[in-house]
């Protein structure tokens, strides 16, 4: 982090986020095909009865990002961190409070949409096509986004079916086509997770490598090591509210005090 306010560009300013799921059937037998025919004989009625539950993931999270930052999330199963990064990308609402952005926010989740009948090849050119990347532009980083992959490592694998990947190969290919790209805020969901120590390495060195272009990274991550590796300041979100938000260093020890990890 900056020592300054003064020039610091804010990417990302979330001000009293709440998200709220909603889930069709949730309560207990609700969504069995009795309890449907049941609601129908007993007519509309409000929310709750007609067995939609809330969820309220997000509560009231307040920050400010920076270009330059690399940002880790950390927080126990279910602390709505994953939750608040698709909301920072525009792809859930929020109930309450604002997401402002600069620029496009890129969410990298391992659960990424590739196609799996096609080949590596075909999505890498699909997927940069879809960062709005140009068939040029595409084709002169092509081998790099290959040899950063490692795909080929071990045979030539890019131009066999996704589906033939292990769920690792899928995430280095993902992780390569979306880090070939320059993003004003380049989100990573658990990525670094699914690759080897080597991939690992190589892809915390570009999301280094991408800060310095004056980029905002957030990464989520389970692994304490890669979250002191890559970022310099951490939010630790617990049962959807943000609990601490300062250098990585303060927060992972209070963390690992806490849960004893
Ligand atoms: N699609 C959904 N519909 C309903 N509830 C959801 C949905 N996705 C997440 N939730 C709920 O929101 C809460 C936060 O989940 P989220 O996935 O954001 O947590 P997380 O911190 O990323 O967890 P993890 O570390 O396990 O990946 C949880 O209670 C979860 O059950």
């Amino acid at each position: 982090m900056a020592d300054t306010n003064q020039d610091r560009v804010p990417t990302v300013i979330a001000d009293d986020v709440h998200i709220v799921y909603r889930v069709n059937g949730g309560a207990g037998g609700k969504g069995s095909a009795t309890a449907a025919l049941s609601r129908i004989l007993k007519g509309r009625k409000g929310e709750k009865e007609r067995g939609v539950r809330k969820v309220h993931a997000v509560r009231g999270v307040s920050f400010t990002a920076y270009r330059g930052e690399a940002i880790g999330l950390i927080g126990t199963n279910g602390s709505g961190k994953s939750t608040l990064l698709r909301a920072i990308a525009g792809l859930l609402p929020t109930e309450h409070g604002k997401v402002y952005t600069d620029g496009q926010p890129s969410l990298l989740g391992v659960n990424a949409a590739l196609m799996s009948d096609l080949t590596g090849e075909r999505n890498v050119i699909l997927g940069g096509l879809a960062m709005g990347m140009s068939r040029e532009e595409i084709k002169s980083r092509y081998q790099d986004i290959v040899d950063f992959s490692g795909i080929n490592e071990k045979g030539d694998f890019i131009s066999l079916p996704m589906r033939t990947y292990s769920s690792g190969m899928g995430a280095r290919l993902r992780f390569a086509i979306a880090a070939a790209k320059q993003h004003d805020v380049l989100m990573i969901d658990e990525a670094l997770a699914t690759g080897d120590r080597k991939f690992q390495i190589r892809s915390e060195e570009r999301i280094r490598e991408l800060r310095k272009e004056a980029g905002t990274v957030f990464l989520v991550s389970h692994s304490n090591k890669s979250i002191r590796d890559t970022c310099d300041r951490v939010l630790w979100l617990e049962r959807g509210e943000l609990l601490m938000d300062g250098p990585t260093d303060e927060v992972i020890k209070a963390y690992e005090r806490e849960t004893g990890k």
